[in-house]
């Protein structure tokens, strides 16, 4: 499956946790990340990550056109609540992006543990019959 990991800068030392607690798992699968997300995830950890722009040089959109192509199955985003992005619109696109091809999306570390543990019993494996059609 192709996961993208994705975090604010207030929320980046969650998402380096996260990934340690379920580098095991990731590691089954294919990571995408905007550009420093993901090279703080590979600093921590073992992981291979493909990482695109930062977020408010066009990381977001550049995960997203791979949602609109419906190349992305799971999306981590761990968005700051508290602190507005100049790049919002960005954000907002990526959200209306995984609604519209149903893309499973977290938001924060609860939803996220719960869509991992999901993944790892193989609950998301849906996504590819949809990559079949
Ligand atoms: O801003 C972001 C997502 O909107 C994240 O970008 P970085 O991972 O480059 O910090």
């Amino acid at each position: 499956m192709k996961i993208a990991l994705i975090a604010h800068d207030r929320m980046k030392e969650e998402i380096v946790q996260l990934a340690m607690a379920y580098e095991n798992i990731f590691h089954e699968h294919e990571l995408f990340a905007t550009g420093t997300t993901g090279q703080k995830i590979m600093d921590a950890t073992s992981l291979s990550v493909t990482r695109f722009l930062s977020g408010p040089l066009g990381g977001d959109q550049q995960i997203g056109a791979m949602i609109a192509r419906n190349e992305m199955d799971l999306i981590i985003f761990l968005r700051d609540p508290l602190t507005a992005q100049p790049h919002e619109p960005d954000i907002i696109a990526l959200l209306r992006l995984c609604d519209v091809h149903k893309i499973p999306f977290a938001t924060n570390l609860g939803t996220a543990e719960v869509l991992l543990k999901a993944l790892e019993r193989g609950e998301l494996n849906w996504r590819e019959v949809v990559h079949e059609e």
